[in-house]
């Protein structure tokens, strides 16, 4: 993989300090072959003036926000990078540097939906991997699959639909992920995308994307998931390489018991206010240091003390007992 070349960070020379400028939107055809003329603004959406961003940042800061978004403005500039694209859905310039882009953190259901991930090197290969991990369906658009997506290629667990991408490929698709080599490509898959309403992830150009994908790791129920909003996805990885190290099998275990005991309370309590009361003391007991010295009894004990009349010590041991076994 060679490193695309990055366009250098301008500003408008007329523009005042503060203030960002990018006036050229008429010139763009994102994603089509160069030369060709610019699509017209669909008539739905408000007059296109040229979207100036008013950040007010002291110049210093403003040096800050190097790439995403003014790698993005440059497109613009360069006439790669359509007008739509720089318009929120309700013609608001949505083209904000990628940590000032707030975003809003889920944990998708992916179970039986079908992802598209078009291009089949090792980004494609990663997406592949923690889709499958979630139970989604891949569809994988890809001229070359890396031996290991061959692999799953043949075990049927992938369906590789072809090696030239078509918007058709987004049919009846939950998530895509425009992950080839190939900027203008991946561009014109997001386009597609968000044409249909598809969430899409972007492996180039991230902040023309509508979801980056964090750095995570689960221990049973327990997911912690990262990210630097895309400005060091190498920290991202660092970060959750560190906590991986702090959080061992006792977590998922814990995690697991807790889980049971909710249920059980839950099961023989409807007072809300007293079900929160014993599940905030329950994880304010000390129950990770007893797991780790082996101490079940007394963490036993403790827990059957704060459920109260809602979980006896001898439910809470075979609570624990399932917990065990799960984790094991
Ligand atoms: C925005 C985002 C979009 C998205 O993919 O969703 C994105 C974008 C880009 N990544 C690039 C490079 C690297 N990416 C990684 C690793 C990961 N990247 C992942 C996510 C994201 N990467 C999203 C933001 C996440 C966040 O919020 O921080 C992780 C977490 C999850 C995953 O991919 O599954 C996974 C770690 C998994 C793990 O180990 O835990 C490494 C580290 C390494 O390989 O050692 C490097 C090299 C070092 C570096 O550059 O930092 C480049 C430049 C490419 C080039 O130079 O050509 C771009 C494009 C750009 O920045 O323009
Ligand atoms: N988001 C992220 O985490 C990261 C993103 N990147 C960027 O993502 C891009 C992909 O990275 P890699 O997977 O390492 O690249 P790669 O070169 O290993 O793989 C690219 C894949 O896209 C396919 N492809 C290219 N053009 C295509 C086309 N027109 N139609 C169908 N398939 C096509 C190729 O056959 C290949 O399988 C690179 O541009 C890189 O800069 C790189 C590292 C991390």
């Amino acid at each position: 993989m060679s490193p695309r070349p990055r366009p250098p960070c301008r500003s408008s020379p007329n523009t005042p300090a503060g203030v960002f400028s990018w006036t050229s939107p008429t010139t763009c055809s994102a994603g089509r072959p160069e030369g060709t003329p610019p699509r017209a603004p669909p008539p739905s959406k408000p007059a296109f003036t040229g979207p100036v961003f008013h950040f007010g940042l002291p110049s210093e800061r403003r040096a800050a926000f190097r790439t995403p978004c003014f790698r993005t403005l440059e497109r613009g500039r360069r006439g790669a990078f359509s007008t739509e694209w720089s318009l929120g859905s309700e013609g608001a310039p949505r083209s904000i540097p990628m940590e000032m882009q707030r975003r809003y953190p889920i944990f998708l259901s992916l179970d039986g939906c079908t992802c598209l991930v078009v291009g089949g090197g090792g980004v494609g290969e990663r997406k592949v991997r923690s889709l499958l991990e979630s139970g989604a369906r891949v569809r994988i658009v890809s001229r070359e699959l890396t031996p290991w997506l061959e692999e799953m290629k043949d075990r049927g667990a992938i369906s590789h639909v072809g090696s030239t991408y078509s918007p058709e490929h987004l049919e009846g698709v939950m998530l895509a992920f425009a992950a080839t080599n190939d900027p203008a490509l991946n561009l014109r898959i997001a386009g597609d995308a968000r044409q249909r309403a598809v969430p899409c992830n972007m492996a180039t150009d991230p902040e023309c994307g509508s979801f980056i994908v964090p750095s995570s790791f689960s221990r049973g129920p327990l997911t912690v998931a990262v990210s630097t909003s895309g400005v060091s996805p190498a920290l991202a990885r660092k970060v959750r390489r560190d906590l991986e190290r702090q959080f061992g099998l006792e977590w998922e275990i814990l995690l697991r018991f807790l889980g049971l005991v909710r249920q059980a309370v839950q099961s023989r309590s409807n007072d809300s206010a007293e079900n929160q009361m014993i599940f905030r003391t329950l994880v304010d007991l000390p129950l990770l240091r007893w797991i780790r010295q082996n101490d079940i009894q007394t963490a036993l004990e403790k827990t059957a003390e704060v459920c109260g009349p809602h979980l006896s010590r001898q439910e809470a041991a075979a609570l624990w007992d399932e917990a065990w076994k799960a984790s094991s």
